[in-house]
């Protein structure tokens, strides 16, 4: 039987990312087993860093957070490691809250720290098919006008 795989993504702000690379690289094992998304800068340094390979959307502050928020909603990410800073206001705060947001919408495993990282890396249900995705029904036009 072949090793479940998950779509990974890697995101931390510039004082986060020491801690994000050490944690990343204390876990490569299974991190190689897993496709990994980062945002830009990030994911350089963990792709120079751990030798893996890792799917590279934008730079945070240009998009790369929504990015990853898209594919959240779109399905592809199914567990987001997000060493976000609490201690420095961010030029894309916005985009930050929108990418929390988001994963709490989907119910996407997230990580904030190497705390709660190391017990979802560690979780049996990583090596399980596992979605907790919840099934929203669109909300379509049906075409109906509204009662004047
Ligand atoms: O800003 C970020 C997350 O909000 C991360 O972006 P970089 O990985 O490009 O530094």
């Amino acid at each position: 039987m072949s090793p479940v795989t998950h779509h990974i993504a890697l995101v931390a702000h510039d004082n986060k990312k020491v801690d994000l690379l050490r944690w990343a690289e204390f876990n490569r094992g299974t991190l190689s087993r897993h496709h990994l998304y980062a945002t830009g800068t990030t994911g350089t340094m963990l792709e120079f860093e751990l030798g893996l390979p890792v799917t590279r959307l934008l730079s945070g502050p240009v998009g790369g957070d929504q990015q990853i928020g898209a594919k959240i909603a779109e399905g592809v990410i199914d567990m987001l490691v997000f060493f976000w800073d609490p201690l420095e206001p961010q030029p894309h705060d916005p985009d930050v809250k929108a990418l929390l947001r988001i994963g709490a919408v989907w119910n996407v495993p997230m990580a904030c720290n190497s705390a709660t990282a190391d017990m979802l890396i560690s979780s049996p249900m990583l090596s399980e098919e596992w979605t907790g995705r919840p099934d929203f029904t669109p909300r379509t036009w049906d075409g109906e006008q509204p009662s004047a």
